[in-house]
């Protein structure tokens, strides 16, 4: 299977001409949101927008933030490219900066979605005639907040509702008079969940492909998106009440605020009963192969690791990347969706669980 799901075509309907000439028309430099509901074609007019701006003079920009079924590798960010020639595929593009969200869907992580697709849209703006946001496909529920807190934030000048039965208008109430709806094209093709991970396998296999194990140490570099390094690390006593309490050898803990937090292996096999306000727990082995986003001073994503091992006693990690100048990262942020490098997703961690 192709790792792609949309390439360039021409085959579109009438309307998408319609759209060209109004961005044509639009101050700029344009910012223009791209919504719908799953496989409706958001990316594959993301690319007829882009080719066809491209061929009409103007310097476009595409931020990719479908973060399940990205084109511009890698998965779980949201990335900026520029557009500088003609191209087929999302992926035929090279990314100029990354924001880390470090899962591959939206939920609890709604902060970051708005936030990077925030950054990076400023960023976009210095440089381009038209900024082109791809998005989710997660239209409902949560969905409707999530689009519209993005378009709060970004201040689209145009949005682009890809619309089959008036299911955008909660999201769309208000911003009529920014919006143009386009028909779906008979042609857009759904993709089930298998096909989905099927999809992202390939690219994290391809992202991940030439790595190599670099070590960090904890006290050089920020370490985010956990509370695993907050509160204080526990006394020796509260650490073996814990352990006889629960049957656990703890390799790491912490007393955060009123709670404990503790990183555990099971000494023995059976049922425990524990007070999760009081104590919450992580298993050591779950540890391995989390995603980890690599951040730079200003809170880009330089690339992404893998978490290979951590040894808390002397404070250093060894994490899996491709990414090889290391100078810059001042930050390593954790995700929550744990990955290997052949491509295999793991599992999802639920937000408070780290
Ligand atoms: N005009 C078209 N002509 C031919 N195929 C199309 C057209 N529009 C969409 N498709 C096909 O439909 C499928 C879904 O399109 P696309 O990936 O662009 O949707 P999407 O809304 O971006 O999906 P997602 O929900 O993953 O974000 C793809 O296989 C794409 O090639």
């Amino acid at each position: 299977m192709a790792s792609n799901k949309a390439m360039f075509t021409n085959d579109v309907p009438q309307d998408r001409l319609l759209a060209v000439e109004k961005i044509e028309s639009l101050r700029k430099p344009a910012k223009v949101m791209i919504i719908g509901d799953v496989d409706t074609g958001k990316t594959t007019l993301t690319i007829y927008l882009a080719n066809e701006l491209l061929s009409r003079g103007f310097r476009v920009a595409i931020i990719d933030s479908d973060i399940g079924q990205k084109g511009i590798l890698p998965p779980a960010t949201i990335s900026l490219a520029f557009v500088d020639s003609h191209f087929t595929s999302l992926d035929d593009l090279k990314a100029f900066s990354h924001y880390f969200i470090g899962t591959i869907t939206p939920n609890q992580y709604f902060g970051e979605m708005v936030v990077g697709v925030m950054k990076l849209s400023e960023l976009a703006m210095k440089f381009s005639d038209v900024v082109l946001i791809d998005t989710t496909g997660m239209i409902y529920g949560s969905g409707v907040e999530l689009k519209r807190m993005k378009i709060e934030a970004v201040k689209p000048n145009l949005i682009l509702a890809l619309e089959r039965n008036n299911e955008l208008a909660p999201i769309l109430k208000g911003y009529e008079d920014i919006t143009i709806r386009l028909e779906v094209s008979e042609k857009a093709k759904d993709f089930s969940r298998s096909e989905r991970r099927e999809l992202r396998r390939e690219k994290w296999r391809k992202y991940f492909e030439n790595s190599k194990i670099v070590n960090f140490n904890l006290d050089d570099v920020l370490v985010t998106g956990t509370s695993l390094f907050q509160g204080e690390e526990i006394g020796d006593t509260e650490k073996s009440l814990l352990e006889r309490l629960f049957k656990w050898l703890i390799i790491h803990g912490r007393k955060i605020g009123n709670k404990y937090f503790v990183v555990k292996v099971d000494a023995s096999e059976g049922p425990r009963i524990v007070d999760k306000n009081v104590v919450k727990y992580f298993d050591f082995s779950k540890l391995s192969n989390i995603l980890l986003g690599l951040i730079d001073k200003q809170g880009f994503c330089i690339g992404l690791g893998i978490l290979k091992s951590i040894n808390f006693k002397e404070k250093k990690i060894e994490v899996l990347t491709p990414v090889e100048d290391l100078s810059s990262v001042a930050e390593i942020r954790f995700g929550r969706v744990r990955v290997r490098e052949d491509g295999e997703e793991l599992g999802l961690l639920d937000r408070e669980a780290l």
